[in-house]
């Protein structure tokens, strides 16, 4: 039976992103690469202010899991967010991994000079489509932002350093709503052009649907390869999985999540988690898609983290997992 579906007069083929062989077989195209953004976008919006060593033995285990790319902090001002303010010291005390990426995000040159001081080997500078979101977020306007980065890449560059680019407010934005996918395309195209070498769509208020993302992932990959994009979904509204679902079918294949679905961000009201590492892990594998990830291993560091912030994990995979453990194996 040919698995196509007609969704909203548009032909979803469930074939282009379904494998037909089996796991063994699997080329890149059926390898996502998952980017855990829980050290960084999960804990930057908790409540309960951890200390550097949990955050350091959150990455250390979570090191240990298969993932290749761990977000480990961001060195933002800790008069903004105060929970990332031990940013060096996270860096310095990580235990670095041969083949794993640990990206900081960095908003300005001071933040990457710091970034680059603590060791970071890959920083991300991160933009938006709306204004109203930039302002809010790092004081000035999405085009002033993008000013800002020039001096950020060029310094990279001279030093060997990876940049990865952020787009927030993809579909929707808290203070201004719905957003033109022509809005995004812009500051993709200009992340792209000053040498990001993946681009992160984020839905930053888990606002989109797979219609809207489609809408936005239209133009956006036309503007831009899918090859250098990447999704990140939070998980407001309970789209997280469809809307990752959507991208891989325009040919995405690196999906941002945060592991126990920690996260938000303190300039989004209203903002959930991210997609939860483990239930988009558990999707990709049903799918057949393989993503490296040890699913059994990161259930467990999943415990670990909301034992340490004292509340229940909200990955609905986690919380039906039996056996995994929240200690050390
Ligand atoms: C960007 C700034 C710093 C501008 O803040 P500002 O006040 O406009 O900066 P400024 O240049 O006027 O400097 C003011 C003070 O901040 C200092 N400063 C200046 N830069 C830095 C820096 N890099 N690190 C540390 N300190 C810094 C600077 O040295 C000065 O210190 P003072 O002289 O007053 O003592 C501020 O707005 C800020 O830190 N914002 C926080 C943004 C943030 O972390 N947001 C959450 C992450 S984004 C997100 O979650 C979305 C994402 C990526 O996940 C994707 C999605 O979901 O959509």
């Amino acid at each position: 039976m040919h698995a196509a579906r007609y969704v909203a007069g548009r032909c979803l083929n469930l074939t282009s992103i379904v494998p037909r062989r089996t796991a063994s077989s699997l080329n890149d195209n059926y390898s996502v690469r998952i980017v855990e953004v829980g050290p960084r976008d999960g804990l930057q919006n908790e409540q309960k202010l951890l200390p550097a060593e949990v955050k350091i033995e959150l990455i250390d285990r979570l090191s240990e899991t298969g993932l290749r790319s761990i977000e480990a902090t961001s060195f933002v001002s800790a008069k903004w967010v105060p929970q990332m303010g031990d940013n060096a010291a996270v860096l310095r005390g990580i235990r670095k991994v041969p083949g794993i990426s640990y990206p900081v995000l960095t908003p300005n040159l001071k933040g990457f000079e710091s970034a680059l001081a603590a060791g970071a080997e890959e920083v991300a500078v991160f933009g938006a489509a709306s204004d109203a979101f930039s302002l809010k977020n790092v004081n000035c306007t999405a085009s002033e932002a993008i000013d800002r980065f020039g001096p950020v890449l060029a310094a990279a560059k001279q030093h060997g350093v990876r940049v990865r680019g952020y787009v927030s407010t993809i579909v929707g934005c808290p203070y201004q709503g719905a957003i033109a996918p022509s809005a995004v395309v812009k500051v993709v195209e200009a992340l792209h052009d000053m040498g990001c070498y993946e681009i992160s769509l984020g839905d930053t208020i888990g606002v989109g649907t797979p219609g809207t993302m489609r809408k936005m992932l239209d133009e956006v990959t036309r503007a831009v390869p899918a090859q250098q994009l990447a999704v990140h979904c939070h998980d407001t509204y309970g789209q997280a999985l469809p809307n990752i679902l959507t991208s891989l079918e325009y040919g995405i294949r690196v999906v941002d999540a945060s592991v126990s679905g920690l996260g938000g961000c303190p300039y989004a009201r209203g903002a959930s988690g991210n997609a939860a590492t483990e239930d988009v892990i558990y999707m990709l594998h049903g799918m057949g898609m393989s993503t490296g990830v040890d699913l059994e291993k990161l259930i467990g560091v999943g415990r670990y983290i909301c034992e340490e912030l004292g509340k229940p994990s909200e990955s609905k995979v986690n919380r039906a997992w039996k056996g995994a453990s929240a200690k050390k194996s």
